[in-house]
C-alpha cells in the first residue's frame, strides 16, 4: 500500500518578536536582518518547550481529521530541540494524547529532520503501518547566544504536521536523502558535557548554536541544488525549502532555472525553525488554498542544514 498526506496543522507561540524588538536588544537593524534574510518577525516561546508546541500540533490533527489517537500506529517527530536526551518528544506527545497502541521516537537531522522523518514516516506505512503523526517541532530560542546578533536574529520557535495514512494511490514518487558528517561542525548546537570525575577528554567550548554561515550557505547552493536537480525531473507545481534565508531560495531558484513563485516562503514570519520551517510552510499554504490535499498538485519538499544533512522528496498532494 502507499501513504498519503490527508491532514497538516501547525502551532507556533504567540509571543511574536519583530527586527525592531531585537534592535533595541543587541547591535542589528531591521533593515539588516530583512535584506539579508528576509525575515521580519519570529515567535519565541515565553513558558512552553518543544513538547508543548508539537501536543498542540497533535491534537489540531486528531481534531481536524476526527481521528482517534488509538488509532495511530506510529508518532515520529523530528527536532534539534528535544525538552530532554530522554524521554523522546514523540514520546510526550504520545503520552499527552494517549496514542497507547503507537511507538514513538524522535528524529535528529537538523534543518532536514522533517524530510527525513516524512521519509520513514512513508517507509512504515508502505510495509504495512495504516496511520501515523510526523511532526517537526523546534524551541531554537532555547539553545541560541542571545549576545551573538549574527545568530540569534535568524531562528525561531514552532511546530507542525502531517498525518500519513495507508491508500491505493501513489502520492510518492521519488527521494533523496544526504548527509556528509565530514562537515558537521560547520553547524552545531546543544554539546553535552561529561562532568564525570573520571573524564578528561575534550569537550566543545560552547553548547551554543554555531554557525560557520559562509559554508552553510554555499553547501546550500551546490549540494542541495543538485540533489534538487536529480529528484525534479519533471515539472512540479511548487517546491517547499527550509526556510533559512531568501537569498539562498532565490539564488537556487535561478541556478535550476525554476520560476522563483513556485518557491513558497514564510521566513518573513516565522525566521528559520529548522524542522518545523517546511511543514509551518506546508500547512500555511494549504490554509491558504495555495495548496490542496487531494488536488494531486506536484511539490517538491527540501530540506537541508546540520549535519550536515539534504534530502528531497516529490510527492503529489
Ligand atoms: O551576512 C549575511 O547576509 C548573513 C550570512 C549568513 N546567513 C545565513 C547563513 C546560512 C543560513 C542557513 C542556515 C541553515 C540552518 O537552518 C540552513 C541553511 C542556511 Cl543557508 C542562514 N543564514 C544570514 C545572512
Amino acid at each position: 500500500q502507499h501513504a498519503k498526506i490527508t491532514c497538516t496543522s501547525r502551532y507556533v507561540p504567540e509571543n511574536a518578536v519583530s527586527n525592531d524588538r531585537l534592535a533595541t536588544m543587541m547591535d542589528t537593524s531591521d533593515d539588516w536582518i530583512s535584506s539579508r534574510t528576509g525575515i521580519r518577525s519570529r515567535n519565541i516561546v515565553t513558558n512552553e518547550n518543544t513538547s508543548d508546541l508539537c501536543i498542540k500540533v497533535a491534537e489540531k490533527l486528531l481534531t481536524k481529521s476526527g481521528k482517534n489517537a488509538e488509532e495511530l500506529d506510529f508518532i515520529l517527530v523530528a527536532t534539534m530541540t528535544p525538552d530532554y536526551g530522554t524521554p523522546s518528544v514523540a514520546c510526550l506527545v504520545q503520552g499527552s494524547i494517549s496514542a497507547n497502541q503507537a511507538f514513538a521516537f524522535d528524529i535528529s537531522a537538523a534543518c532536514s529532520g522533517f524530510v527525513y522523518a516524512l521519509s520513514m514516516g512513508e517507509k512504515l506505512i508502505r510495509t504495512g503501518k495504516k496511520l501515523g503523526m510526523v511532526i517537526g517541532g523546534e524551541t531554537l530560542s532555547k539553545v541560541l547566544d542571545w549576545d551573538d546578533r549574527s545568530t540569534a536574529v535568524l531562528f525561531g520557535d514552532g511546530a507542525a504536521g502531517v498525518l500519513l495514512e495507508a491508500s491505493d494511490e501513489e502520492h510518492f514518487l521519488n527521494e533523496k536523502l544526504q548527509a556528509d558528517g565530514q562537515r558537521a561542525t560547520s553547524l552545531t548546537s546543544g554539546y553535552m558535557e561529561n562532568k564525570s570525575p573520571f573524564y578528561s577528554g575534550t569537550s566543545e567550548s560552547s553548547s551554543y548554536l554555531q554557525m560557520t554561515g559562509r559554508d552553510i550557505y554555499d553547501f546550500s547552493l551546490n549540494d542541495v541544488t543538485n540533489n534538487i536537480r536529480e529528484i525534479v525531473a519533471e515539472d512540479v507545481d511548487y517546491l517547499l525549502l527550509h526556510q533559512a534565508n531568501k537569498r539562498i531560495i532565490e539564488k537556487i531558484s535561478k541556478k535550476l532555472k525554476v520560476p522563483r513563485d513556485k518557491f513558497l516562503t514564510n521566513m518573513e514570519h516565522n525566521g528559520n525553525t529548522s524542522a518545523a520551517s517546511i511543514p509551518l510552510l506546508l500547512d500555511e499554504s494549504v490554509e491558504k488554498g495555495v495548496l490542496e490535499l487531494g488536488s494531486n498538485q506536484k511539490i517538491v519538499l527540501t530540506g537541508y542544514g546540520g549535519g550536515l544533512t539534504w534530502g528531497s522528496i516529490l510527492l503529489t498532494l
